[in-house]
């Protein structure tokens, strides 16, 4: 009888990593979760768009149970009614239709496959889109909380993973519930007494393996950790500044020392985990003799006595690796329904997350905002529950009009709240009290899609996205034409570096693009932010010291972007300081002072600290 230890996990090649290492991982995500009822509905309910498909698997899976036992029935036949009655004709029958069983199985098996990966497929596709769809709804805020490997891996591998779940959980439980049943029923059927010999000798093979099993997880959770460890001091020892650490303390034999002992517990584990697999194999090699071999015995006796056809044995020794299998993999279901159940845990804790800013009902026309700006008692604050009792505001009772067409410096020391301030306008955050008007219309009630299209941003450290120029263009105005972008770019004083640029506007920027220089970087920004037109502008102004014409060139940039426009400016530069109609100073979240340049230098100690420590000329 051939044995197929493959769906046990301990083929000859399921090594240290591989299936072993994913298998660890679903018991460690198991390890704490429970039968999630409210979390199963949600699930079903994702797999009811696809339900007349899961219904053909089912129906596929039960015919090709039967399919499976269908050989050991007919070689009983075969043997008992073609070969021991000398029936040539019922032996040729009889072996066309094993061929065409094996045939119409192996099919259908293919049929189930391709029908459940695409149930699969589509449902992992259904959740990645909702979950990139409530990401896109989050605030800068949340982004800036959280790790975005960790967003990432929720929608790329948390998501993957459901792949297993439908595969292994799902029709791995249908599969073997209906092949453990169709057996009994057949074996049953066939010879009681024989029957109950196979039930009691099953358990030869499932309990070794289960136990087998467990012990190889915990060495398996072992050599992962020493794994990670090991991952973790080659990333900081191999990588520059590790390097750097290492020599100039040096650290070098202390650091090998680490790596030995890491690399032979390592080596240790992983020979036992090694010689565990042997063990069991040499068992289930043992038993899958000793097993048929009290078939045979006890199937001998009873034929000797007439009790029993000859066929029958060779059908119940064949029979009984349709057991052994599926019962092993049942025995483990419940860490695969557990594990399912944490992944699925994952995706909707993302998935729940309500956005902090919500979208309002009204609109405005685009052309008929004039651009006044009003802030009424704002308060911010970062913590979403008070510490300590208390909420530490990074602004507090804002109160600020900016006319339309007017320019507004925002100044004051680092950490004052001015980026906090600028990001409340386009309601990247909402405040926690107070107001804020555009043209009179509360904000709040307005949708962000119309509030946005009003406001251009110019940040401190301009992103591109890793495309071309002109794409990188088109962000900002999808109708713009070639002719618009140079215009644009000729007034941010950016056109002819792009002109010269390998492919001109078709040369990739951004992330790993043709790397601009941080001037070139803002004064792409100012053109993004001229194509759009916006009524309102935003600008953080670099602190980086750049030379004089680089400096000249962004001050006519934005000179030309401010014109006409209402802007908040945090502004760093003298020249921008004394061009704004009114200069804000903020301080520990609050306004401190507002006026004229000369005013605040007269009247405001901080802004002329300010003034002679920090604001560049020109
Ligand atoms: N995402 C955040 N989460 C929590 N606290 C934040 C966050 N961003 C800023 N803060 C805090 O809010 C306060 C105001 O920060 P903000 O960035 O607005 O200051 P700033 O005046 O723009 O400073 P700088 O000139 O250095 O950029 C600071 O105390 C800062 O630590």
């Amino acid at each position: 009888m051939s044995m197929d230890f493959r769906g046990l996990g301990f083929g000859a090649g399921s090594g240290n990593t591989g299936s072993g290492g994913k298998r660890w991982q679903l018991r460690e995500l198991a390890k704490n979760e429970h039968l999630d009822w409210s979390i199963i509905k949600r699930v079903v309910k994702a797999f009811i768009p696809y339900w007349p498909k899961a219904i053909l698997v089912t129906i596929i899976i039960f015919i090709t149970a039967i399919g499976g036992v269908l050989p050991a029935w007919l070689t009983q036949k075969i043997i008992d009614d073609g070969i021991q009655k000398g029936q040539l004709p019922t032996v040729i029958y009889l072996t066309m239709e094993l061929i065409a069983a094996a045939v119409i199985t192996g099919l259908l098996g293919v049929w189930q496959n391709w029908l459940s990966n695409q149930i699969a497929q589509n449902v992992m596709a259904d959740y990645r889109l909702a979950l990139f769809r409530n990401l896109q709804r989050q605030t800068v805020n949340f982004f800036a909380s959280r790790q975005s490997g960790d967003l990432v891996s929720r929608i790329i591998n948390d998501v993957t993973a459901i792949q297993n779940v439908i595969t292994s959980t799902l029709v791995g439980f249908i599969s073997n519930l209906l092949t453990i049943t169709v057996t009994l029923l057949l074996m049953f059927k066939m010879n009681w007494r024989m029957s109950v010999l196979a039930v009691i000798v099953v358990p030869g093979f499932v309990i070794p393996t289960q136990k087998v099993g467990r012990i190889r997880q915990k060495i398996q959770a072992e050599i992962q950790q020493w794994l990670s460890a090991l991952t973790v001091q080659l990333s900081e020892a191999l990588g520059v500044s590790g390097a750097l650490l290492i020599r100039i303390f040096n650290r070098e034999p202390r650091e090998e020392t680490k790596f030995r002992l890491a690399n032979e517990k390592l080596r240790d584990l992983q020979i036992r985990q090694g010689l565990i697999g042997r063990w069991l194999f040499m068992w289930l090699g043992m038993f899958s003799s000793i097993g048929p071999a009290l078939l045979w015995g006890y199937g001998g006796w009873l034929v000797i006595h007439q009790e029993m056809n000859l066929g029958v044995i060779v059908a119940f020794t064949t029979l009984l690796s349709k057991l052994y299998g599926p019962l092993s993999q049942l025995a483990q279901i419940h860490v695969n329904v557990l594990s399912s159940i944490a992944l699925f845990r994952r995706i909707y804790s993302i998935l729940d997350i309500e956005p902090e800013v919500q979208d309002g009902p009204r609109t405005i026309p685009p052309n008929s905002v004039k651009g006044h700006l009003e802030l009424k008692d704002v308060s911010f604050s970062y913590q979403h529950e008070p510490k300590d009792g208390e909420t530490r505001l990074a602004l507090c009772n804002i109160n600020l009009t900016v006319e339309p067409g007017q320019t507004v410096a925002l100044v004051g020391p680092s950490g004052a709240g001015k980026t906090t301030l600028l990001n409340l306008i386009p309601r990247f955050s909402d405040p926690v009290s107070g107001c804020l008007f555009l043209d009179g219309i509360e904000c709040h009630s307005l949708s962000l899609e119309s509030l946005r299209a009003q406001m251009g941003l110019v940040p401190q450290d301009p992103f591109f996205f890793h495309d071309t120029v002109y794409h990188n263009l088109l962000l900002a105005n999808e109708n713009a034409s070639q002719e618009d972008m140079e215009t644009a770019c000729q007034a941010a004083q950016i056109h002819d570096t792009i002109a010269n640029l390998p492919q001109g506007y078709h040369t990739v920027v951004g992330e790993r693009g043709y790397r601009l220089s941080g001037g070139e970087r803002q004064r792409l920004a100012i053109a993004r932010v001229l194509l759009q037109s916006p009524r309102i502008v935003l600008l953080d102004e670099a602190t980086s010291a750049l030379d004089t014409v680089v400096e000249r060139k962004i001050q006519d940039a934005l000179a030309f972007l401010l014109k006409g426009r209402t802007a908040i400016v945090i502004a760093h530069r003298l020249s921008t300081i004394l061009a704004a109609d009114k200069i804000i100073v903020l301080d520990k979240g609050e306004i401190i002072a507002s006026g004229t340049h000369q005013e605040l230098v007269e009247k405001n100690p901080l802004y002329k600290r300010l003034y002679e420590t920090q604001f560049s000329l020109p």
